[in-house]
């Protein structure tokens, strides 16, 4: 709840500004394009700071026996106005060193001038600049707020610089740009407020005074300017403008305004005779106004042009999020009281709730009472006979937002009639918590009286529609409900999807119908070996291990008798392209900190083995035991590479085990034969990591069990919650 009031506000506030935001940050990129081009101006004087006003301003009172006014901008440029030796009115650039002009002063160009209105008021005076300074106000509010959702995303501030999980490429990279330019937006938009407020007046105007009383003692004849000590205190970098006296009047002074005070000097005997400082006020929109526009810093200016065109995306992510959220919601012509299918929903993202949705739509067509609503929602029931609950998992296997409340809510309300439920958990393996949430509710619900559990809990991998089916297929069977068992019903259109070009593929053989294939993803792709390659034949997800080798993926698949994937693959040719999304799979990466690796596999569950161990450039302790049933080639292949690999030290062993040929082996008995060296290298803090079929990590950790038991070790789930035994089975 406190989530969504967060996300509310944080969408409210966007929505409310949108159309300025995307103009302040359109015109704000431009501006600093060109503060960053004005500050490689050749017209900028250098080396300000070690000029007095008392060694340079005789030398241009010289070249300029009438200056009415010299003026610094923040640029570090400066312009005279006043009357030269031959009587010519200038108004130009000037080095204060030497009197030169570098150029005639010019105003900004157009376009500047005109963005620069647009961004400030937009063409609309005050009531424009008004609405400018609320716009960045409530940017100010909407960085706050995306803070605290950030946050509360991270699971704390603690998780602060924590990985962000990838769910979808707009979320993904909204909060991963956010958190990374948290700081400048926030000064951005804090200095942009401060700026309207002050030029509202809102903390009041500052006039500055001057209190003065003529020396009494002015000498006949005006001292050198070179002997002013008023001059001889002030150099040019502090200077922001020097006003001349406009006649010799012992009334008439040279005002100068310097970054930090206005100093009043007599004009004949060059003595102090007031100097104000500015107020805070003064001083803080100075420093906003540097800090807002960048004038004083290329590298800030640069982060600033960044940070304005990020803006624009941060608008369009936002509500791509929004929108993906809203498609999914879902009508409900039947109440909580009326409905006998309730149907409650935890889901962040919008998925977990696209497949109610479609079971939903079907019970409504069947003519059934339905009511769809958030776990957060749960409240009695009194007509329901079936409860379907559908639940992703987030953060570290907890609950999504719209599912917080329902733990403590469901001990709170008992259902008068027993009612039949079934849970299906939405997750992804990638995770070490997977569908965490799902079990956590599976458990409250079996401590409920009313509560009898139709189907035991079935969990859904990356939203895999065949997943989903499987538990349709059970549902139809416990009920006399006939939902759609076809996968297309269910199927939600990958994303990120990237074409692959084949690079080179083995071809199956009698003896065995193992191939390897070499696939090129696009250069920009990222991944690891271990992840996975999520390929989509008749639109059904079929996943498999991926080694990286070089640039490339390869993939080592068995040919099934009417395999789909495995089909698939088999038939491609070399040269060939097909689109397919990379998974990350950050629970079966290679342990980069592990003091020894010990890889164990069989068929093959070996693929991203050879990706690892060709990635070991560190030569960290590996070993490798693998499985096959026969000694075929392809395998006398992989002991040719694995011991190429062993010469060039990547792998420290290898073994490898066949279960049909003479002497048959496992892979289980290599293990049982080096005990000593698989209990040690778990306990000095090694990593063992498993892939293959489920039944060898089955049969694998049962070994092991019995294995540290006899050592008085721990057990085989101590070692996987402390990431030391990791497994990608299937
Ligand atoms: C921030 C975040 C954390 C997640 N944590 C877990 C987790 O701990 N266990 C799990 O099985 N899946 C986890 N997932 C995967 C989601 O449960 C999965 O993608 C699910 O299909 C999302 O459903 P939704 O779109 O309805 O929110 C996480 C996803 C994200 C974005």
């Amino acid at each position: 709840m406190t989530l969504s009031i967060w996300r509310y506000a944080h969408l409210t506030l966007a929505a409310f500004s949108f159309a300025f935001l995307l103009i302040v940050s359109l015109t704000g990129t431009l501006l600093a394009v060109s503060a960053a081009q004005e500050r490689m101006s050749p017209l900028r004087v250098h080396d300000l700071q070690n000029l007095t006003l008392a060694q340079t301003l005789p030398i241009l009172r010289k070249a300029y026996p009438e200056i009415t006014e010299i003026n610094i901008n923040h640029n570090q440029q400066v312009t005279l106005q006043g009357i030269d030796a031959d009587g010519n009115d200038i108004n130009a650039y000037i080095d204060p060193s030497t009197g030169q002009i570098l150029g005639k002063a010019q105003k900004p160009a157009e376009w500047v001038q005109w963005v620069t209105a647009l961004h400030r008021s937009l063409f609309l005076h005050e009531t424009g600049r008004l609405i400018v300074g609320i716009t960045s106000f409530c940017l100010l509010l909407i960085t706050l707020s995306g803070l605290v959702l950030f946050v509360q995303r991270q699971q704390g501030l603690k998780r602060f610089f924590a990985k962000i999980p990838k769910d979808g490429w707009a979320q993904y990279y909204h909060v991963t740009a956010g958190r990374l330019l948290l700081v400048p937006i926030l000064l951005i938009a804090l200095t942009g407020s401060y700026l309207s407020a002050e030029r509202f007046e809102i903390f009041g105007k500052e006039k500055i005074k001057h209190n003065i009383t003529p020396p009494s003692d002015a000498p006949e004849k005006p001292l050198n300017m070179a002997d002013f000590e008023g001059f001889k205190a002030i150099n040019w970098a502090q200077v922001q403008s020097i006003e001349f006296p406009f006649a010799p009047d012992p009334e008439e002074y040279f005002t100068i305004k310097l970054q930090d005070r206005e100093v009043v000097i007599d004009q004949f005997t060059g003595k102090i005779l007031s100097q104000v400082f500015y107020n805070k006020t003064t001083m803080l929109a100075n420093l906003s106004l540097d800090l807002h526009t960048g004038r004083t810093n290329l590298g800030w200016a640069v982060v600033l042009g960044l940070v304005s065109l990020n803006m624009l995306f941060f608008v369009y992510s936002g509500f791509a999020m929004t929108y993906r959220r809203l498609r999914t919601r879902v009508r409900n012509p039947y109440t909580a009281a009326e409905a006998e299918y309730i149907l409650l929903v935890g889901s962040e993202n919008g998925s977990t709730r696209r497949f109610a949705n479609a079971i939903h739509t079907q019970l409504l067509q069947a003519g059934l009472h339905v009511h769809l609503t958030d776990l957060n929602n749960y409240q009695t029931f009194p007509k329901a006979k079936h409860l379907l609950i559908f639940a992703a998992t987030h953060g570290l296997g907890d609950a999504p937002s719209n599912a917080r409340k329902f733990a403590t809510l469901l001990p709170q309300i008992t259902q008068n009639q027993t009612i039949n439920f079934a849970i299906v958990g939405f997750g992804s393996k990638a995770y070490p918590d997977f569908c965490g949430y799902a079990k956590e509710i599976q458990t409250l619900l079996a401590g409920q009286t009313w509560a009898n559990a139709l189907l035991p809990l079935h969990t859904v991998n990356d939203k895999s529609a065949q997943d989903f089916t499987t538990w349709v297929k059970a549902l139809n069977a416990a009920t006399n409900l006939t939902l759609s068992q076809n996968q297309d019903t269910y199927f939600q259109k990958p994303k990120h999807l990237r074409t692959l070009r084949v690079i080179s593929k083995t071809t199956v053989t009698e003896q065995d119908q193992t191939f390897i294939l070499t696939l090129r993803p696009p250069f920009w792709s990222r991944f690891e070996s271990g992840d996975l390659l999520a390929i989509y034949p008749q639109q059904q997800e079929r996943l498999y291990s991926v080694a990286k080798i070089g640039r490339d993926i390869q993939l080592i698949i068995k040919l099934h008798e009417s395999g789909l994937g495995s089909g698939f693959l088999n038939n491609l040719k070399i040269g060939d392209t097909f689109r397919a999304r990379l998974v990350r799979n950050v629970a079966f990466h290679w342990p980069e900190a592990a003091p020894a690796v010990l890889m164990i596999a069989n068929g093959t569950g070996i693929a991203p083995f050879w990706g690892m161990i060709a990635q070991n450039k560190k030569h960290t302790e590996a070993y490798l035991y693998a499985g096959f049933r026969h000694a075929t080639p392809l395998v006398q292949q992989y002991q040719q590479m694995a011991t190429a690999q062993q010469n060039i030290s990547q792998v420290k062993t290898h073994q490898f085990a066949f279960s049909r040929e003479k002497d048959p082996k496992y892979v289980m008995d290599l293990l049982q034969k080096d005990t000593d060296l698989v209990a040690d290298l778990l306990t000095r803090g090694g990593v063992i990591m498993i892939c293959g079929s489920w039944a060898m990590q089955r049969d694998v950790e049962t070994m092991l069990n019995q294995m540290l038991k006899s050592r008085n070790a721990h057990d085989v789930a101590y070692y996987k919650n402390n990431n030391q035994i990791l497994t990608d089975c299937y």
